[in-house]
């Protein structure tokens, strides 16, 4: 066993795609940086997450898609090629290696200690790697912590001895259950159910409450994608709760799943999609004064706010601000030039919408549920925006009136709703929901995130006949409405 000691400037533990990113921008700032990871570089997003979820829903979308094409619906009336889908699915998660990461955090400067890091105390990290070793790493400016998160499972007796599906089992999955039950109606519960049905499992989703699904998104979401679902041929049961769960012949047989009002089911394998815990149950908390497994909970400039100095960082998942890749590497891009501003002693530029200061956390995260119908948004919810005090009007639009919306496909349903800030003449929020929609999602961000005057988005022709011109019909709604 050998031990030895290295200093960086700084140290991120966890190479996912928000450490990997925040590593990145220290050392092209001219830092030296070091990155710790037990796993994959890549994190679940490349893995177990993201990347496979994506290319398990793809044909399935793209299926349902094709089946609204006249002259193309008959040519796709069959099942899915699951094989050809798992293949796909492989080639996206890189095949479960990290070589080309690997290479590219080379190129950028970047050195890497495979190995699981602990926090032991100010500035120190030190890390236990495969082989026994133990190396200690001591950062002068930072440490930054971007350990992810893991599936939260519900309390249950008998959880442990059922080896419950969680992400990492249903993207990774090599057969296809004939009977799935999902519990959660978030997203994970409602892209693998999309996903699996559509595979050829006969999904039940077992959600809590009765809100109903995607119940964080503007309501008639979860409602459109529920008729969808059953549509499908999946089954929703809402406001039901799993009270145990056992396989009664042993391992490898059926799980029979009881609820809390009595009845029971079974199903071949039980995915839990029950939410995220934070990944820090062991990275050495209690060295620095935080409990082991709680978030770390940061300021604007992504310090954790707990603890004294001002060195220990926390981006992505972790700090449970907002838990998608796209936003962990936006605030990675952020924390990065931040760190070594202050290390040079240099003036932030924190002020809204400055380099340093991540202002779309708060006013502007755009999400895709890659379902069916597609459901994207971002920025306020109508509900959010009445608990904020904010004065609103929304505007509805039926997409499927759209000529765009007819090319796109026969029968085309969709909606879109848009809030405007009635103080500001500004979009403060935005959902669509329908298929095709959610490469519209960027003009909504930008439309957001630059507080374009409602005045100004008159001048941003959509072209005909495609669905953008949802931005018109939401615009003349708008004026119309006033006009009255
Ligand atoms: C099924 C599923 C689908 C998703 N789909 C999407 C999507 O389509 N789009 C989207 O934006 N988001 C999606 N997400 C969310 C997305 O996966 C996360 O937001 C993202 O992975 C968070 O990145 P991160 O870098 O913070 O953490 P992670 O990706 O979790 O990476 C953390 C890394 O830290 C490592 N690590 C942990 N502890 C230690 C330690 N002690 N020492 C060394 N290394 C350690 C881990 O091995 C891991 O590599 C999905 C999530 C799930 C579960
Ligand atoms: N396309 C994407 O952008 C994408 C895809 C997947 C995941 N993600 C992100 O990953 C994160 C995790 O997703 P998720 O779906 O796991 O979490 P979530 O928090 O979105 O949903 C969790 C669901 O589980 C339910 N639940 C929690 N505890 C329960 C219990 N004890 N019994 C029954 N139900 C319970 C909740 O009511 C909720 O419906 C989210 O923040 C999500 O945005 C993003």
């Amino acid at each position: 066993m050998n031990d030895t000691s290295r200093a960086y400037d700084v140290v991120v533990v966890g190479a996912g795609p928000a450490g990997e990113n925040v590593a990145d921008r220290t050392s092209a700032a001219g830092l030296t940086s070091v990155i710790v990871e037990n796993e994959l570089l890549g994190g679940e997003c490349s893995f177990w997450a993201c990347e496979p979820s994506k290319a398990l829903l793809r044909p399935v979308v793209a299926r349902a898609d094709a089946r609204r094409v006249p002259g193309l619906r008959r040519a796709v009336q069959g099942p899915l090629d699951v094989p050809a889908v798992f293949a796909h699915r492989d080639k996206m998660a890189a095949y479960w290696k990290d070589d080309d990461q690997v290479d590219w955090l080379e190129s950028v400067s970047v050195d890497l200690v495979r190995g699981h890091g602990r926090l032991d105390g100010p500035r120190q990290v030190v890390v236990e790697t495969g082989s026994g070793d133990t190396i200690r790493l001591t950062a002068r400016h930072a440490v930054c912590v971007a350990t992810g998160t893991v599936t939260a499972f519900p309390d249950l007796p008998g959880l442990d001895t059922v080896r419950p599906w969680t992400n990492r089992d249903a993207t990774a999955a090599r057969h296809v259950p004939d009977r799935l039950a999902v519990v959660g109606g978030g997203v994970v519960a409602v892209e693998m159910a999309t996903a699996f049905q559509a595979l050829g499992s006969q999904v039940t989703m077992l959600v809590r409450g009765t809100k109903g699904i995607l119940n964080r998104m503007e309501p008639f979401a979860g409602e459109m994608v529920t008729e969808a679902l059953r549509e499908a041929g999946a089954e929703l049961r809402f406001g039901t709760s799993v009270t145990g769960v056992v396989r009664e012949n042993g391992a490898g047989s059926p799980v029979r799943i009881t609820l809390d009002d009595g009845q029971s089911l079974v199903a071949d394998e039980i995915l839990f999609a029950t939410g995220r815990a934070p990944h820090t149950q062991d990275i050495g908390l209690e060295t620095v004064g935080l409990n082991p497994g709680s978030w770390l909970e940061v300021d604007d400039s992504f310090r954790v706010t707990d603890v004294p100095d001002g060195w220990l960082y926390a981006v992505g998942d972790v700090n449970h601000r907002a838990l998608m890749t796209h936003q962990g590497k936006y605030q990675a891009r952020i924390a990065g030039p931040l760190i070594a501003a202050r290390a040079k002693d240099e003036p932030l530029d924190d002020g809204r919408w400055g380099a340093h200061a991540p202002t779309a956390d708060s006013a502007a995260v755009p999400q895709v549920v890659f379902c069916e119908p597609e459901v994207t948004s971002v920025g306020l919810t109508t509900q959010e925006a009445e608990r904020a005090g904010r004065r609103v009007d929304v505007v509805d639009y039926d997409i499927g009136r759209l000529a765009g919306a007819v090319q796109y496909a026969d029968g085309y349903s969709g909606k879109a709703r848009v809030l405007i800030d009635t103080d500001r003449n500004t979009i403060v929020g935005v959902t669509f929901v329908g298929p095709g929609t959610q490469e519209l999602l960027y003009s909504a961000t930008v439309a957001i995130t630059s507080e374009m005057p409602v005045d100004r988005l008159w001048h941003a022709v959509p072209a005909f006949p495609t669905i953008s011109e949802v931005w018109l019909r939401i615009l003349e709604t708008y004026r119309d409405r006033a006009a009255r």
